[in-house]
C-alpha cells in the first residue's frame, strides 16, 4: 500500500509583505514519523471549496492548532476584540472538512484549535480567557522561553476510564503541554468528554457513535510526538486508523508504468 495522505488545513498568515497559507512543521513531522502518514497542506479559503473534493482524495484529515481564534460568531456569541486574533479562511475550511470527515467516517484527529473546531463544528460553544475564571488554572502558552519551554509538558489530565483516549492510552493520568487561552464551554451533543484537567477544563473529546477514529485533544500532542510516549501512542493510533480507512477503499488504478 502506498503511504496514506491526511489533510491539514492552513492558517492564513502575513509575513514578508505577503499572505501565505501555514502550517507549523511540528504537525507535518508528528503526522510523518509518528503516525507514518503523509500530511497534505490544504490552503484556506473563506469561499469556493468542496470539502467532499478534498476528502475524496485523502484517508484522514489532521486539524492543527493555531493562535488564531474560531470566530464567536460560529457557535452563536459576539465577537469582542479579546476573541481574536481571527483566521476566517481556515474557519471555513476547517470546520466542513471535520463534519464531513465524520459523515464519511475519515479519522480525524483535532488539536488544540482544531478540538475547539471539532466542537463547535459539531454545535458546541467556546470560552475565552479562561484563566480569568475562578478556578480556572492559566493554560496560556508560557512566554519568555524558547519554543521547547512554550510546549514544555507541565499538567496533569486524566482520562476517564471507558473512553476512546483511554483504549489508546490507559485511564488515569498524563502530562502534557497547555497552549490556550480559549477552551470547550457547551460541549457539542455528539462529544463525550474524555480527559479533564484538574481545574475541570475539557481536554480531550471523542465523537459519539463515530464510524472512524474522531478525537480531539486540547494539548499538543505533535510537538513531542517522537520522544513522548503517550503523544507518541496517540499519533500512532490516528496512524493506524488512517492505515485501515486506506485500506479499505477501492483500489486507485496506478498509470502502468511507463515501459
Ligand atoms: N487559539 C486557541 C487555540 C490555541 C492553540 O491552538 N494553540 C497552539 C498555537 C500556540 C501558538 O503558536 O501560540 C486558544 O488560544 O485557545
Amino acid at each position: 500500500m502506498t503511504k496514506p495522505i491526511v489533510a491539514i488545513p492552513a492558517d492564513i498568515r502575513s509575513f514578508d509583505g505577503a499572505t501565505w497559507h501555514a502550517v507549523q512543521h511540528q504537525y507535518l513531522r508528528a503526522a510523518l514519523n509518528a503516525a507514518g502518514v503523509m500530511a497534505f497542506i490544504i490552503p484556506a479559503f473563506e469561499a469556493g471549496y468542496d470539502a467532499d473534493a478534498i476528502l475524496d482524495r485523502v484517508d484522514g484529515l489532521l486539524v492543527s492548532g493555531s493562535a488564531s481564534n474560531v470566530h464567536p460568531s460560529l457557535y452563536g456569541a459576539e465577537a469582542t476584540e479579546r476573541d481574536g486574533p481571527f483566521d476566517p479562511a481556515r474557519d471555513a475550511t476547517s470546520l466542513p472538512l471535520i463534519r464531513r470527515a465524520i459523515d464519511r467516517a475519515i479519522p480525524l484527529l483535532a488539536i488544540c484549535r482544531g478540538i475547539q473546531e471539532l466542537n463547535v463544528a459539531l454545535g458546541g460553544s467556546l470560552a475565552s480567557e479562561i484563566h480569568e475564571e475562578p478556578g480556572i488554572w492559566d493554560h496560556r502558552r508560557p512566554e519568555g522561553v524558547d519554543r521547547d519551554g512554550m510546549y514544555a509538558i507541565r499538567q496533569t489530565v486524566h482520562i476517564k476510564a471507558g473512553s476512546c483516549i483511554a483504549d489508546i492510552l490507559g485511564p488515569g493520568d498524563i502530562r502534557v503541554n497547555s497552549l490556550h487561552r480559549q477552551a470547550i464551554a457547551r460541549t457539542a451533543p455528539r462529544l463525550q468528554v474524555e480527559a479533564t484537567a484538574e481545574d475541570g477544563t475539557v481536554e480531550a473529546v471523542s465523537v459519539i457513535d463515530a464510524r472512524a477514529f474522531a478525537v480531539g485533544v486540547q494539548w499538543h500532542p505533535e510537538y513531542w510526538a517522537e520522544t513522548d510516549a503517550a503523544s507518541n501512542r496517540l499519533f500512532a493510533a490516528f496512524g493506524g486508523a488512517v492505515r485501515s480507512y486506506a485500506a479499505g477503499k477501492l483500489p486507485v488504478i496506478t498509470a502502468q508504468a511507463s515501459a
